[in-house]
């Protein structure tokens, strides 16, 4: 966003009933303040400390002007109809006359209950503002609730339009409150247009190509879908967004080509499967397809603790985005160079091959998970997705351990994968050390695979878990 701030509201300045405190910061649109009921908590048992949130619109061209004042409209407007304890609450709204004081004549304060921080305050590989970083337990809990006041907003028939870290809240007893409705907009059927505004990392690929009519771009309920799925993504990882790039720019651009389909979706596994699956969704690239996924759905399947889609999802619809995945990956995948095979009594050497989609393998709650290990010590940098140290995932541990037999899913050194059972003797594999074993371990994968399962020689693991030996049948389904 664009514009200019109150410079400098002196302290003590009275606004309505508060007068304000500190500085808290400044966006784009506005400055907020602390404020301080001046006679104490009001007779209506209103919060004695609140955010002042301050709109000018003197020194504005005219144009802009306007947008300011179309803003503090949206948020009031927002404020009066949506009331819910996920959305943060609007006491008032004061339009300022003084004259004598150009910067703040005109301008319009908007009197906010007063949260202790954002969920961007708490992300970063150390956070920059020096609390600390959350736990994945804290992040699930946060997103939780962005998820409720997002389904309350879009149940109203409300979109945000501007969803990220920055407009979630936490208030002082640690709970969430979205914010910042600037960009809010009632929906006239299934979409509505809103000024060309929004942050580059958070705006879906459709966004991109939208034509600018009269009214603005249009929005749907699956812009700010897409931007849950982002940061979901942030949220497990200090703030990653799962399209690399050292820019916005750049990142808008890798969003761009994996909606083209000409890159996979790249999430980090630090992202535990429950929410994998859901930023999935989130993130698929057609809109048409992502309005599947509404914040109600997965809500639901958050509160469910599920993995896999709520049935209600239409299954042709995941079948498309899965295939269109599936064959990106392969597209990629071709001439890449798997270890030599062999015939099916002779081992095969286990190596690396540089393509395939990326390693989502997941579990679902109920199975033990291993560890993958690379044998080869260039491949084991944490956190590292290098194409060339990824591993495959066969699909027939009966069968040689071939390029042929593997599944698009990758897996990289270090990541946890769900294994439910083991195959005492299945196809020999060897290493890059000469360590062998005919052991393997049948992995779950993620939703969205054709596949539900696949095989990792356990010459990929460390670890020796206690497991059920596979029923026959199981071997090659
Ligand atoms: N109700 C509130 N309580 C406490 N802090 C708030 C409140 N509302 C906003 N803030 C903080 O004030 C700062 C400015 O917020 P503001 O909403 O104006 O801008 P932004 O969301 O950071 O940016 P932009 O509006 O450009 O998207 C941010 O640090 C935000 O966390």
């Amino acid at each position: 966003m664009s514009g200019e701030s109150v410079e400098v509201v002196p302290r003590g300045y009275r606004v309505g009933d508060w007068e304000v405190a500190d500085l808290i910061g400044a966006g784009g649109w506005g400055t907020v303040y602390e404020g301080r009921s001046v006679g104490g908590a009001d007779g209506a048992g209103g919060p004695v400390e609140v955010a002042l949130k301050f709109l000018p619109t003197s020194g504005l061209a005219p144009r802009q002007a306007r947008g300011m004042v179309e803003t503090a409209r949206r948020e009031t407007e927002l404020g009066r109809r949506a009331r819910h304890p996920r959305l943060i609450r609007l006491l008032d709204s004061v339009t300022l006359s003084e004259p004598a004081s150009p910067a703040l004549d005109g301008a319009v304060v908007l009197v906010m209950e007063r949260a202790e921080h954002s969920l961007r305050d708490r992300l970063g590989d150390p956070p920059a503002s020096g609390r600390p970083p959350l736990s994945a337990r804290e992040g699930a809990r946060l997103l939780t609730e962005v998820c409720e006041g997002l389904a309350h907003l879009h149940g109203l028939g409300w979109v945000h339009g501007d969803l990220k870290p920055d407009n979630v809240l936490v208030m002082a007893d640690g709970s969430v409150r979205l914010s910042d409705f600037g960009l809010s907009v009632e929906l006239d059927g299934t979409h509505a247009y809103i000024p060309p505004l929004g942050t580059p990392d958070y705006l879906p690929p459709e966004r991109w190509r939208a034509p600018l009519g009269e009214r603005g771009v249009q929005i749907r309920r699956s812009t700010d879908i897409w931007a849950l799925g982002i940061m979901i993504h942030q949220v497990f990882t200090g703030g990653a967004s799962p399209f690399p790039g050292a820019t916005p720019a750049a990142r808008a651009a890798a969003a761009q080509e994996y909606a083209a389909g000409r890159a996979p979706l790249r999430m980090d596994m630090r992202v535990p499967p429950l929410w994998r699956g859901l930023a999935a969704d989130c993130l698929t690239a057609d809109h048409a397809d992502r309005a599947a996924h509404t914040a109600e759905s997965l809500l639901a399947r958050v509160r469910a603790g599920r993995e896999r889609p709520a049935p209600s999802s239409p299954p042709h619809r995941r079948g498309r985005t899965a295939l269109a995945a599936t064959l990106a990956a392969v597209v990629c995948g071709a001439g890449a160079g798997w270890a030599e095979s062999g015939r099916e009594d002779r081992p095969v050497r286990a190596g690396t091959m540089a393509s395939g989609r990326t390693g989502q393998a997941a579990g679902d709650g109920r199975s033990t998970r291993v560890e993958v290990f690379n044998a080869e010590k260039r491949c084991r940098a944490p956190g590292s997705r290098d194409e060339l140290c990824s591993l495959g995932l066969a699909i027939d541990p009966l069968e040689p351990y071939t390029a042929e037999n593997v599944v698009t899913t990758r897996v990289w050194h270090g990541d946890a994968l769900a294994v439910d059972c083991r195959l005492a003797r299945g196809a020999p594999v060897v290493d890059e050390t000469g360590a062998r074993s005919t052991r393997w371990f049948r992995v779950r994968l993620p939703a969205g695979e054709p596949r539900s399962t696949a095989w990792l020689p356990a010459v990929r693991t460390k670890d020796r878990p206690q497991l059920p030996e596979c029923p026959g049948r199981a071997v090659r389904d």
